[in-house]
């Protein structure tokens, strides 16, 4: 599989593309396999959907927190995703789907639970989403399975990703890519922070570093490929103006087939180039130099909030707790939680800490949850 090949550092002449459908499929199988196909015709390498568990993902009072929105599916937030949510039988409808097209088939994993239903359906690969990118427990039980992972790395900081690629070392992990992502629908030109691809290949000089963008257009990703991301993922959809947060900044098919073509016809081999040769290159304009403006760090955007405080994960009971007992790894559980709670990085230093009062399960632990 040329992913293999790309993360076990060869030389390719290709570049790994990926086509998130996602939840763009409106919860209908029949709709997720046309959209395959468009994927397949258009050019892509693989096609990724998202495998939760709800109740492994969310808090019940996440899941029943009303979902108020044009793109709801359902009135609680948990009615809205079990629409969207596809079953064991279906996900080996689509696997067997994509195996006759001869198009890799994968998940993001969002919990622990989906990562296991993913190992089992034996997907070529798993993505880690940007929501769980410092999800430490989720990504070491994902480092020691044996398949390949690609890890996004939106809404986190430099020190998150040197905590991932360290965790990854600590592991015996290998076959990983990190995917530059600014977690924000869409993103706009000047938030794409472009150059972190070239800060990332520079700290982290043998991993793959890829790209996963929620931009408008063709243009922005097509530089994210200049500057020597080796696989690049887009949200794909068959209509923009459909109802769901994410077909907006998805590519339409035509969209799609643009940007393979063009990725192709890429000389690789001239990879990476400046941002300079990049603009020239591709004819930018203003949005494509505030892409590739240059940038320091890697931190968390404003843009970036709205995402953070709606599906950013916090640490949780995973049973009900008394005043006065001291935290045990088995006690916390890491879940989009409403209302949120401690960040899912700070799990390990909350070993050992007394609790302030009690805390019920799947409630969230607060700052103001522990005695210091
Ligand atoms: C961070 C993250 O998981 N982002 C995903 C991947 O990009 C998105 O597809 C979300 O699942 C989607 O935007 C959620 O929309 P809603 O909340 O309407 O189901
Ligand atoms: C959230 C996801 O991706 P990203 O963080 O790359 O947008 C995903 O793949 O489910």
């Amino acid at each position: 599989m040329l992913l293999n090949d790309i993360i076990s550092g060869k030389v390719v002449d290709s570049v790994y593309i990926i086509a998130e459908i996602g939840q763009n499929h409106q919860g209908c199988v029949e709709t997720a396999k046309k959209m395959i196909w468009e994927a397949k015709k258009a050019g892509c390498h693989c096609v990724k959907f998202q495998k939760s568990d709800l109740p492994a993902k969310f808090t019940r009072s996440a899941l029943d927190r009303e979902y108020i929105s044009d793109h709801a599916w359902g009135k609680t937030y948990g009615e809205h995703k079990e629409y969207l949510e596809f079953s064991k039988d279906q996900y080996l409808q689509l696997q067997a789907h994509c195996k006759e097209l001869n198009v890799d088939f994968t998940a993001s994993a969002m919990d622990e639970r989906s990562l296991e239903f993913l190992a089992d359906l034996n997907v070529p690969f798993i993505k880690i989403g940007s929501g769980d990118a410092n999800n430490f427990p989720l990504l070491k039980k994902a480092a020691n399975l044996n398949l390949p992972l690609v890890i996004s790395t939106g809404m986190q900081t430099m020190q998150t990703v040197e905590r991932i690629v360290q965790t990854m070392r600590e592991s015996g992990k290998e076959d990983f890519a990190l995917m530059h992502c600014v977690s924000s629908y869409p993103t706009d030109p000047e938030d794409c922070s472009l150059q972190l691809i070239s800060v990332l290949r520079r700290r982290f000089p043998n991993v793959a570093i890829g790209y996963s963008g929620h931009e408008l257009g063709v243009v922005i990703i097509q530089a994210a490929v200049l500057l020597g991301a080796p696989i690049v993922e887009r949200h794909f959809t068959p209509d923009k103006i459909q109802k769901g947060s994410d077909h907006r900044c998805s590519l339409e098919p035509q969209e799609l087939k643009a940007l393979t073509t063009a990725i192709t016809n890429f000389k690789l081999s001239s990879v990476p180039m400046s941002p300079q040769e990049i603009v020239q290159k591709l004819n930018g304009g203003e949005e494509l130099e505030a892409a590739l403006q240059h940038v320091e760090s890697k931190t968390i955007l404003p843009c970036e909030l709205p995402c953070r405080n709606k599906l950013g994960k916090s640490i949780v009971a995973a049973r009900n707790l008394n005043k006065g007992y001291r935290l045990q790894l088995a006690d916390m559980a890491i879940k989009v939680s409403e209302p949120s709670g401690l960040t899912a990085e700070d799990y390990l230093d909350l070993v050992g800490k007394e609790l302030a009062g009690n805390i019920g399960e799947d409630e969230p632990i607060l700052g103001s949850s522990i005695i210091n």
